[in-house]
């Protein structure tokens, strides 16, 4: 039977690479090795989970991946661009263009309204931003209506929400979010999933989310544990959070 191989010459490469990288903080006795030789893509259109118990790295990886923090060996390759040669303030222009980032605390800025927050990477940018994006962006979250509102009188969800639109007004191609669930309660947490797992399917964002609840993790198409710095584990083909848990529960036990 003849076989026939589709490989790719010039394979299209993933909006991130990681390869072989490491992060040391501190010298002498005191250092630690937050990562350790980690190479891992995020390929374009999915949904990545980063799991691993406490100390394990997640979050070194999520800065070193975003472009927030350098690796102290290794390569980090954004967009197909090398950020090891770029000084600071290309760094800073090639995160704008292309990473969106969300976190825990949601970070809004409390002084100003929802669509004031949405807008505010294009005005630090020194865009002035298009009222039909910002109100666009506000839909794609479910909140057109709660525009003039400031967080104080949102509730949670809603918040990360609106986060999340901030961090999509740019149309970034990758965003990462660093325990986006994790201030919020479980029907909540579910409506947020359900937001960013949507923005992959519809809109073939790539998603890359650090989490510690395996029912979050399980909306991922791939989940990745760490520990001690390195890949210790990877379901694919987005597995159950039973098989989460448990591969979870047997990490934290060695840990
Ligand atoms: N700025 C820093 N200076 C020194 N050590 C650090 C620094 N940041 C992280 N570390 C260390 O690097 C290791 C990895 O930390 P990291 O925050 O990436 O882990 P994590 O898996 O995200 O943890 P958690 O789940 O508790 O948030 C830890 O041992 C931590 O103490």
């Amino acid at each position: 039977m003849p076989t026939t191989t589709t490989s790719l010459a010039h394979p299209v490469p993933h909006p991130i690479e990681l390869r072989a990288v490491s992060r040391r903080y501190g010298t002498g006795e005191r250092a630690v090795t937050a990562l350790d030789g980690v190479t891992l893509g995020f390929a374009e259109g999915t949904m990545t989970a980063v799991m691993g118990p406490s100390g394990s790295g997640k979050s070194t990886l999520l800065h070193c991946a975003a472009g927030l923090d350098r690796p102290t060996s290794g390569r980090v390759v954004i967009g197909g661009t090398e950020t090891g040669e770029l000084d600071e303030t290309a760094l800073t222009l090639l995160r704008r263009d292309r990473i969106g980032f969300v976190f825990q605390s949601f970070n809004l800025v409390s002084a100003l309204t929802a669509e004031q927050n949405v807008a505010l990477p294009l005005r630090l940018a020194g865009r002035r931003p298009d009222p039909a994006q910002v109100a666009a962006a506000l839909a794609a979250v479910g909140l057109a209506d709660r525009a003039g509102h400031r967080p104080d009188r949102l509730s949670g969800g809603q918040q990360q929400r609106i986060a999340i639109a901030r961090a999509l007004i740019a149309r970034p191609a990758v965003l990462f979010a660093d325990e986006p669930t994790g201030a919020l309660d479980i029907t909540t947490s579910r409506a947020v999933l359900g937001l960013l797992r949507g923005l992959v399917d519809r809109h073939r964002q790539t998603l890359v989310m650090v989490t510690h609840d395996p029912a979050a993790a399980a909306w991922a198409d791939r989940v990745v544990f760490l520990a001690d710095g390195r890949i210790a584990d990877e379901i694919a083909d987005r597995p159950g959070a039973e098989a989460i848990a448990s591969r979870m529960s047997v990490l934290e036990a060695a840990a």
